[in-house]
Parts: C-alpha cells; sequence; structure tokens
C-alpha cells in the first residue's frame, strides 16, 4: 500500500479510537485526489470489516448546495454505513461517543434488490426501493474542527458517524422531490428543505450511488439502507440536545444527545 494512503488511515483510525481529532489528511496528497481519498476509505471500512463490524448499506453526502456551502465543497460523495452506528429511534447518544457532532435530516430507502451495472436512473431506483424512511444522520469528523477539503471528508468515511431510522413506509408513487422537511432542536425550528435540495431528486442521488459503486465493483445489495443526503442545513449538536425531525409524507424520527 501506498505510504501516504497508510498514513491518512491510520491518523484517521487514531482520532476515531482516541477520540482526539486529528490534523487535515489533504496535505499527503495531490490538490482534489479523490482516487486516493477512497482508498483510505476504503482501508479503513475494510479493516472495520475484519474487525467484525457489518455493513448495512451507504450514505451519500454533500447533495445539498446549503451543505456544499457550509462545508466548503462542492460534489457528492459516499461512505459506508455500520450495524453498530444505528441508534434506534427516540434513542440516546452517549456523551462522548463523538468527537464534533452534527445533525442534518434525510431521506433513507431500503432496497429490495441489488444494483448491478451502471445506467440506473431515477425511475429504476423507484422499482428497486421498498421502503422509505425518515432519518437523522449525525455526521462527525475525525479531523479537528472540521477543516476539511473534499480529500478530506471522502477518507474520512465521508464524515459518517451515527444514523437514526424512523418507521418504514411503502415508497409507492411518492414524489420525493416535493416531500419537505422541518428539523427541530429543542422544540426551535432549525433546518427546513425539501426532496428537491438533495441533487434535485433523492432517487437521482441513489441512481448517482448505484452507478458509482457498479463502476467499482461494489454495487448497492438488496436489503441496503441508503441515506440519500441532507434535505436541509447541518447543525451543530451538543449534550442536552433533541432533534426531532418530520419529513410530510414519509414521518418523523427523534434522538436525544445525553
Ligand atoms: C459531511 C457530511 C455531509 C452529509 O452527510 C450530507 O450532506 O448529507
Amino acid at each position: 500500500m501506498n505510504a501516504d494512503i497508510a498514513k491518512a488511515a491510520n491518523a484517521l483510525a487514531e482520532a476515531a479510537r482516541t477520540g482526539i481529532a486529528c490534523p487535515p489528511v489533504r496535505s499527503l496528497f495531490a490538490d482534489g485526489d479523490v482516487t486516493a481519498a477512497y482508498a483510505v476509505q476504503r482501508v479503513n471500512v475494510t479493516a472495520a470489516v475484519a474487525g467484525g463490524r457489518r455493513i448495512t448499506g451507504r450514505k451519500i453526502g454533500l447533495t445539498n448546495p446549503a451543505v456544499q456551502r457550509q462545508l466548503g465543497v462542492d460534489q457528492p460523495d459516499f461512505g459506508a454505513l455500520f450495524a453498530d452506528a444505528e441508534v434506534g429511534d427516540r434513542g440516546v447518544i452517549a456523551p462522548g461517543r463523538l468527537l464534533q457532532p452534527k445533525v442534518e435530516a434525510e431521506v433513507a430507502l431500503i432496497l429490495d434488490r441489488d444494483l448491478p451495472g451502471t445506467g440506473h436512473r431515477p425511475e429504476d431506483i423507484r422499482r428497486a426501493v421498498r421502503y422509505v424512511l425518515p432519518a437523522l444522520e449525525i455526521v462527525d469528523s475525525r479531523i479537528a474542527g472540521w477543516d476539511i477539503s473534499f480529500v478530506d471528508t471522502v477518507a474520512d468515511n465521508a464524515s459518517a458517524g451515527l444514523y437514526v431510522l424512523g418507521t418504514p413506509v411503502l415508497l409507492g408513487d411518492l414524489d420525493l422531490r416535493a416531500v419537505a422537511m422541518s428539523m427541530s432542536r429543542n422544540g426551535q425550528e432549525v433546518s427546513t428543505g425539501l426532496g428537491a435540495n438533495c441533487l434535485g431528486d433523492p432517487l437521482l442521488a441513489a441512481a448517482w450511488l448505484a452507478n458509482t459503486l457498479a463502476a467499482l465493483g461494489d454495487p448497492v445489495r438488496a436489503g441496503d439502507v441508503v441515506l440519500t443526503g441532507a434535505l436541509g442545513p447541518v447543525v451543530n449538536a451538543v449534550p442536552g440536545d433533541q432533534f426531532t425531525a418530520e419529513i410530510s409524507g414519509i414521518g418523523g424520527v427523534s434522538v436525544h444527545f445525553g
């Protein structure tokens, strides 16, 4: 393995293990070297699986222009979701479990079939999806101060942290572009958005993921959870915060930071 890929992977893994964030890893690579960044991500995801963690699906990040502006990045990415990162609806996140948590509300999908091959369009994804769920993603950065470039966040498993899924409903003919999201922190609305804010359509975001992963030889599989990306701006979380999101036509989901 390239020494710089190993060095970046090790710095991020150590930050996750110790809870002490590390400096950005981008300086180890040529400007915008996305291939190297995904190689770093792969090293740590592979090590996690070898260590017994189970992948439950994927997250898509950076699909919303508002979030792209907040974080200073300009294209979507993806990361792995793990079974031990799922928190139950209305669950509690223990203090200290994350380094620098931020919360976003998203549309989650559960797939009914594998999606091998490229060229998937939103209508293909609709046929492959069984359930849609309201979700909160608690993103986190192993990089100090969220000082991230696109290379940093990709290397850091797309800044994945924890996720919370609400009750599944059948997707049917629901137009995900039109769903409206409202997220509150401690009873105050702090983020709003529409399905259309997620790359134009959460199903288009999922098609992007399916095509990208198939091209990499690791397609999305039946049963996978797909977090399609934030519908509105991300919001910082501190201990004591209660977050609730409602997505029209889909339902609600909440989590408490203990
Ligand atoms: C840094 C992470 C961003 C996302 O997860 C998102 O935009 O959905």
